[in-house]
């Protein structure tokens, strides 16, 4: 059976030889983040390796002087002294213990740096995918990378030790080498030609492997996504009401059976093959074992050299089939390693600029949006369109809309979450891509419709919204206090250290309305001269919606404000009201101008009014 044919039918692409050594590339840079890692247990590690290394051939040959004075000793009177022999037998043993030592020690620095390792990739990719835009994360292929590299920082410990045992074993084979050449140079070229199918065959599968590994990127992630589903307290309500369990085992099922038979078929054919290559390994080896005997029958070496070379030979055939195999091993995880680095090469749009200007303290003439428009990556419909209006210093714009109207999408635009596709949005006349983004985050506070309910404490829940003031009670305190959430604190039995959700130990799980009292608590953390929240109050029953928005219009006096809400007893309370259909504007003007208009606005609010009659 041909290998090659074998997968032909799966259309895999493989990896060519060329793309395998050019894989090695990335090495350097790997070591290098090893060496960051830690710089004493990378150097500590080698130069265990390399003592490590000398262990074998050091082993062989006091056996050689062993057998050989053992063979001396047989055949000579007794009146000979046996101390030499009773030396180099000690001295073996203190070798052996030695070589144990030595590997312990190698084991124990490859798990311990193999686990720092991990924990500074993982912290890198985290700071990385911090710095990356949001359309980035909204992006599929993004997360296949993501998904990839994140995979690595556990699969690159096991690379480490590869790359490190590889030269460990190439300096033991340097050694051996020695000996057998002077012996006979041709053991050695048979040794290679026996053992070179085993390294091509094992190449060849191993770039099957990658390319079935990498296809299944997407699939991998619905599979975890399938498990999360399946087996979480995040989804454990819906699955059981709508009875989704059966649903999702069987997807789970489909998904987990195809990854599954496509890699035994890959298993199977690589151990049949395997099988295979190891038997004419073991030829070659034979061959050349049965050469050394007849050559020690003829007198030509010592039994004491008979054991030398056997032993020598038999080491060298598994170091060389070890480091053909590891070579394959090694570059492929070079090659996983591009997927890594590749993701750190994913640069953001949006970005911190050099000489970018100070957010202007206060803002006077507002934010202005000249015909902005903007589409989602890989969509066709904008989400946004022709938009031209000035939210003044001050005010308080409302947003109302239908359902996917594109109010959401505005706000995101201006908290620069996305930059427009078209037009510009102006801060004081300046283009909002001049400003300082820090600066711009920290006068810019939004609470989303989706926010985050955080599994922490409550004071951490509220402190999210100016995390540098994590520590700063007094600030968390009066913050729940601007937005009702101080009298909740009070009933929990540990206050505002009371651990949130049902996830960890002793967490309290919170209703919507209070969970929502909680997040809105993070718009006032921070002195934030511009207030976005998309519809922060669905979820409060009438009453504290009311009293949160006469808290609001106090508390952000002077500053500007926009809200989105579906609730017109809330709406009409804004200076001004912006109307969106299909990601246009098509009214703006306070309650009153808007009523008397009778267009949209005025319909809506009829609507609703209709409902409480
Ligand atoms: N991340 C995204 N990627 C692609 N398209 C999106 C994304 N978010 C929203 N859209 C699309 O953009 C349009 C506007 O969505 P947006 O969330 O701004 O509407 P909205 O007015 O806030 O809706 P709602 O009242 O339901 O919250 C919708 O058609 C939606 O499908």
């Amino acid at each position: 059976m041909n290998p090659s044919k074998a997968f032909a039918d799966t259309n895999i692409k493989s990896l060519t030889f060329k793309e395998r050594i050019a894989a090695f590339k990335n090495l350097p840079e790997f070591f290098k983040l090893v060496w960051q890692t830690s710089k004493w247990m990378t150097v500590c590690n080698f130069a265990l390796r390399i003592a490590r290394s000398i262990m074998p051939l050091a082993i062989l040959w006091v056996g050689k002087h062993i057998i050989d004075e053992v063979v001396l000793l047989s055949s000579s009177d007794a009146s000979h002294s046996h101390d030499y022999l009773w030396k180099l037998v000690v001295l073996e043993f203190g070798l052996a213990i030695l070589t144990d030592v030595l590997s312990r020690a190698i084991n124990l620095m490859d798990g311990l740096l193999g686990d720092l390792f991990s924990n500074y990739t993982s912290v890198r990719i985290m700071k990385h995918a911090a710095t990356l835009d949001l359309d980035q994360f909204e992006d599929s292929v993004f997360y296949d990378k993501l998904e990839r590299a994140r995979q690595q920082t556990v699969g690159r410990t096991v690379l480490l030790s590869q790359v490190m045992s590889q030269i460990q074993d190439l300096i033991t084979m340097g050694f051996l080498a020695v000996g057998l050449i002077a012996f006979n140079p041709w053991l050695i070229v048979v040794l290679l030609i026996t053992i070179l199918p085993a390294f091509l065959g094992e190449s060849y599968f191993n770039d099957q492997s990658y390319a079935l590994s990498r296809k299944r990127t997407p699939e991998r992630r619905e599979l975890d996504y399938v498990r999360y589903l399946g087996a979480s307290d995040e989804t454990a309500k819906e699955v059981k009401v709508f009875n989704l369990s059966g649903f999702i085992i069987s997807r789970f099922r489909t998904l987990s059976e195809r990854f599954y038979n496509e890699n035994k078929q890959l298993s199977l054919q690589r151990s049949v093959w395997g099988t295979f290559f190891a038997f004419l390994g073991s030829t070659g080896y034979y061959l050349a074992y049965v050469y050394i005997i007849y050559r020690t029958i003829n007198g030509n070496i010592t039994i004491g050299e008979l054991t030398f070379l056997a032993g020598s030979f038999r080491q060298m055939r598994s170091l060389i089939e070890g480091v053909l195999l590891r070579f394959t091993a090694v570059s492929q995880g070079a090659i996983y390693l591009s997927d890594f680095f590749e993701f750190f090469e994913i640069e953001p749009k949006i970005r911190k600029r050099a000489n970018a200007k100070s957010f202007p303290n206060p803002i006077r003439q507002g934010f202005t949006f000249e015909n902005v428009g903007f589409q989602y990556a890989h969509s066709e419909r904008w989400a946004n369109r022709h938009l031209s209006f000035t939210l003044h210093p001050g005010e308080k714009l409302a947003l109302v809309g239908e359902n996917g109207s594109g109010k959401t999408t505005l706000v995101k635009l201006l908290a620069r979450l996305y930059d427009p596709t078209e037009g510009r949005i102006l801060l004081d006349g300046i283009d909002l891509k001049e400003y300082d983004l820090d600066e711009l985050r920290m006068n810019v506070g939004i609470i989303f419709q989706d926010y985050l309910r955080y599994q922490m404490t409550f004071a951490q829940n509220i402190a999210v919204g100016n995390i540098q003031e994590q520590d700063n009670r007094t600030l968390i305190e009066a913050s729940a206090k601007q937005s009702l959430a101080d009298v909740l604190a009070e009933k929990l039995p540990l206050h505002y250290d009371q651990m949130l959700g049902k996830r960890f130990s002793q967490g309290v799980e919170l209703s919507g309305g209070e969970w929502q009292k909680v997040a809105l608590a993070r718009a006032y953390m921070k002195d934030a001269q511009l207030l976005i929240l998309d519809e922060p109050t669905a979820a409060l029953d009438a009453r504290a919606e009311y009293e949160v928005f006469q808290r609001f219009a106090e508390l952000t006096k002077g500053k500007s404000a926009v809200l989105i809400s579906h609730r017109f007893s809330t709406v009409r309370m804004a200076d001004r009201i912006l109307v969106l259909e299909k990601g246009q504007l098509i009214e703006i003007g306070s309650h009153k101008e808007l009523i008397f208009k009778k267009g949209r606005y005025a319909e809506l609010f009829d609507l609703q009014a209709m409902g409480y009659r």
